[in-house]
């Protein structure tokens, strides 16, 4: 660094690949020193899933958000407690500013930094992160975490007045950074080690912080007023799909509470927050239970006599059970790294009791596949479907995937867009495909179980499991 000119304040992006509402950067540019905007992809973290590639994504697109205020995104690889401390050091920075981060690995690494970093004399500000609520933030009148999200989310209403998100800051100054050389923002090797479906996602997103608004707005024109009727029909296009967004960043909740309360949307509009109040339910209780991805939160769920079936669950995250919903639905989740939450529940409920599968399978599943894939979010929902999470869906109420796939998709113009084999099928048809009489479809399996079989099976297990309890 040119000794006359002010050292740069260090804006290091994780989970907030945005510009506005973002407190670590504007306060950054408050301080009136120059910024180096940063960005670490940790060792090892090649793109090797569906999230990894949406990410670096959306880094390149926060890199050229930067570049028109004529700055850049500095990407760097491997730890981030080497790099940070390199980095501070070379540039003779004092300050850096961070959002924090909530997940068990993330907080673990900050905490460390933070640490460090006030040893070497420099001054950490870490800022409220992406959630409308710090994890820790709302309790019951006795100061415990709540446990059920009803309660929960009453308590966190009451006392919501989230202040007004901030606007991109109007003017940035940037200074150079040669004290390490950065990498590439999509470096060749990573581009290489993509998996194979990861270009063919490609057409179905957008990564850039202004698509997210615009994905939000339309929403709000189109789909807010009938949300609550409509969400659960996979076909009809009537969520946000800002799940991804909201994963890395580009848009904020309070920025969509802000624009859904503008909107004056009464009942979609209760509905749709409410669904934001799931995430953040989520969030809470993963810092409760840090090992929510891999525990049963009810204990008694250990002793359940789970299957080892890996050809069936080879067959369940292909998209080849038979069961239409439920293939359409991996089918969906395999090709654009999403999927519909209706489906989501099917298909869950599917693995854990038609196949008796371990949820932690179709967790990991869903962790490698989602772009969307959330460390709270995705623990949560597996164990409310597989009836072991603190609030739950009982054990024994076992989603029928005829039923589900006949009342959420009546016309099956959900699974002839993911299963082109059954295309061909007209009328009720398309939901009992081995019952066709007029159109037999070639190179479609037969049922990989029996529905009233494998409810039985389920429900003998889940005895066993609470006799052996
Ligand atoms: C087995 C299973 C696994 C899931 N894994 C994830 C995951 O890894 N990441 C993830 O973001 N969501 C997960 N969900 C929740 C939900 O399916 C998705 O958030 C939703 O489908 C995203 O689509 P959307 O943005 O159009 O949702 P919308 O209906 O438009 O909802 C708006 C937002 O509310 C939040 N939200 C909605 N439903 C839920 C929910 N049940 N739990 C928590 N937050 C919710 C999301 O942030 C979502 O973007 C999972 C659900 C199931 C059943």
């Amino acid at each position: 660094m040119d000794k006359t000119s002010p050292s740069p304040v260090v804006v290091w992006f994780r989970d907030d690949l945005r510009l506005a509402d973002n407190l670590a950067l504007t306060n950054a540019v408050r301080s009136g020193q120059p910024l180096w905007c940063v960005f670490i992809r940790s060792a090892g973290q090649a793109c090797t899933t569906a999230l990894d590639w949406w990410q670096a994504q959306s880094v390149q697109a926060l890199d050229h958000a930067l570049r028109a205020y004529g700055g850049r995104l500095h990407l760097f690889t491997g730890q981030a407690e080497q790099i940070l401390p390199e980095l501070l050091r070379e540039g003779g920075c004092t300050q850096v500013f961070w959002n924090r981060r909530y997940d068990p690995a993330g907080k673990a690494t900050d905490t460390r930094l933070k640490a460090q970093l006030k040893q070497m004399g420099v001054a950490v500000h870490s800022t409220p992160g992406s959630l409308l609520h710090e994890p820790w933030t709302v309790r019951s009148k006795a100061g415990q975490p709540f446990q059920v999200f009803g309660a929960f989310w009453r308590a966190a209403s009451a006392t919501a007045h989230y202040p007004a998100p901030l606007p991109v800051p109007p003017s940035m100054a940037f200074a150079p950074c040669q004290a390490l050389p950065d990498v590439q923002i999509l470096p060749d090797a990573a581009v290489q080690n993509l998996p194979g479906w990861a270009e063919a996602m490609r057409p179905y997103h957008a990564f850039a912080e202004q698509d997210a608004h615009a994905q939000l707005h339309d929403f709000i024109a189109h789909a807010l007023q009938n949300y609550a009727q409509d969400r659960d029909f996979p076909s009809r296009d009537a969520t946000s799909e800002l799940s991804p967004f909201l994963r890395t960043g580009q848009i904020t909740p309070a920025q969509i509470w802000h624009a859904v309360a503008a909107a004056g949307a009464q009942d979609g509009g209760s509905k749709f927050l409410s669904e934001i109040g799931w995430r953040e339910f989520a969030w809470s209780l993963l810092w409760e239970h840090p090992d929510m991805s891999t525990r049963n939160l009810r204990p008694e769920f250990d002793t359940m006599p789970w299957r080892v079936d890996p050809k069936g669950l080879a067959r369940w995250q292909k998209g080849s059970t038979g069961y239409p919903l439920v293939d359409a639905g991996m089918r969906q989740l395999w090709q654009t790294g999403l999927m519909h939450n209706r489906v989501r529940m099917v298909v869950a409920s599917f693995l854990v009791k038609h196949l008796l599968i371990d949820w932690r399978e179709g967790e990991r599943w869903f962790a490698h596949t989602l772009v969307d894939y959330d460390p709270a979010s995705n623990p949560m929902n597996w164990q409310w479907n597989a009836g072991s999470g603190v609030e739950s869906a009982p054990f024994f109420r076992i989603m029928n995937p005829i039923l589900q796939s006949q009342k959420f998709d009546p016309d099956g113009a959900y699974i002839r867009t993911w299963v082109p084999e059954l295309a061909g099928l007209r009328g009720p048809d398309i939901h009992t495909p081995w019952q066709a009489t007029l159109f037999q479809p070639t190179g479609y399996p037969s049922p990989i179980v029996d529905h009233g079989v494998a409810r039985a099976r389920a429900l003998a297990a889940w005895k066993a499991q609470k006799n052996e309890a």
